[in-house]
């Protein structure tokens, strides 16, 4: 069983195909961009981080072995690449921020005449490079600063029982994961009764890759069906639930998984405090709020079979929106590598940090 969504080393990209998953742990190498965008549409790879992080490698592994004749020509093919990459899926904003980041620094190194058309490539292959080490890092730390802030919730000398939803762990990103990587350090506080996580329908990213991530570092873990949740928290005394996030918008209104709306509106119902964990990349303080978000639909194919077996009756029409929007009134705080916030408060904290 192997967590490692993304294997890289300069010149070879390769996934962990996680269309497969859980039956089958396969590879699958990533030569260049259309690679890329082909593995993040079909969602061979997902998860925000992870999609961001695969994207901008597979333009590394790309340019590594080209020669360019000049600076110019080499940031025509970065920003030419890279705005193609984010297509591939449009609701999570971390390929578009790497993007846009990657596209400033090729702007800068070509105006920069000090730099050569060979250091600016090498300079912009460690800057994608750069993007592992830092989304295991940022995940270490919103699992630190996450389980602090639901303990502060609960009773002090107990052990909680939380609920997640979809996939955020080291399958949706470089390793530990966001809200997968809070409920890790519940655990390795030692302050982790329970977690239960939804199955989530039609991919079953609950079912298929956090049950997995779950089984394989041993927690204490409780499949449940997404129509189970207001019943499990009447019947299991859940302290809490933390959720991903694929767009933040500047009042907190956030985009995840299809499914997690409601569990907020049962959380509210139930006094249970409703937390968000996403890294800074998943934060787009260019849009206003939620309604700004685009969501996108998918294939009906992915509600009417479970691989190749139809369990939906032919001719029935399908909505299959991958996402919704939880409105910032039903959100306790968004757990962040650089703290947890209020979303009344995310706008003015989180500029003020860019600012420093
Ligand atoms: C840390 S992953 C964030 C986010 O991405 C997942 O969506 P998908 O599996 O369609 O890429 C899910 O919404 C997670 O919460």
């Amino acid at each position: 069983m192997s967590l490692q969504s993304i294997k890289y080393v300069p010149g070879k990209l390769d996934i962990l195909d996680q269309l497969l998953l859980p039956v089958q742990s396969k590879y699958v190498a990533v030569k260049g961009v259309e690679d890329g965008w082909k593995a993040i549409n079909k969602m061979q790879v997902r998860g925000a981080p992870a999609i961001a992080i695969v994207g901008c490698l597979s333009l590394a592994v790309e340019l590594l072995p080209e020669d360019f004749d000049s600076k110019k020509s080499l940031r025509q093919e970065i920003e030419g690449k890279l705005n193609y990459l984010v297509s591939a899926r449009p609701t999570a904003v971390n390929m578009k921020i790497a993007a846009d980041e990657l596209i400033a620094l090729a702007n800068e190194l070509t105006k920069d005449e000090a730099v050569n058309v060979l250091e600016m490539k090498q300079r912009f292959l460690h800057a994608t490079e750069a993007m592992l080490q830092k989304d295991i890092a940022d995940n270490k730390a919103i699992g630190k600063n996450g389980a602090e802030a639901i303990l502060n919730t609960c009773a002090k000398d107990t052990a909680i029982r939380v609920l997640t939803h979809c996939n955020t762990g080291s399958l949706a990103t470089a390793g530990y994961g966001t809200a997968l990587g809070v409920v890790r350090k519940l655990h390795e506080l030692k302050k982790l009764e329970h977690v239960y996580c939804t199955e989530t329908r039609p991919y079953n990213q609950g079912a298929r890759l956090t049950a997995y991530e779950l089984v394989h570092d041993k927690l204490p873990a409780t499949l449940v069906l997404d129509s189970m949740v207001a019943a499990l928290m009447r019947a299991k005394n859940i302290a809490a639930v933390v959720v991903g996030a694929d767009r933040v918008a500047a009042n907190g209104d956030t985009a995840n998984k299809i499914g997690t709306y409601q569990i907020a509106v049962v959380a509210k119902h139930h006094g249970v405090p409703f937390f968000v964990a996403a890294p800074l990349t998943s934060i787009d303080l260019q849009i206003p709020s939620g309604d700004h978000i685009i969501i996108e639909e998918r294939p009906d194919r992915e509600m009417t079979h479970v691989g190749e077996h139809r369990i939906a009756a032919p001719g029935i029409n399908c909505w299959n929106p991958a996402f919704d929007v939880t409105p910032a009134a039903l959100i306790s705080g968004i757990i962040t590598e650089r703290g947890v916030f209020s979303p009344q408060k995310l706008k003015a904290e989180i500029s003020a940090l860019v600012e420093q």
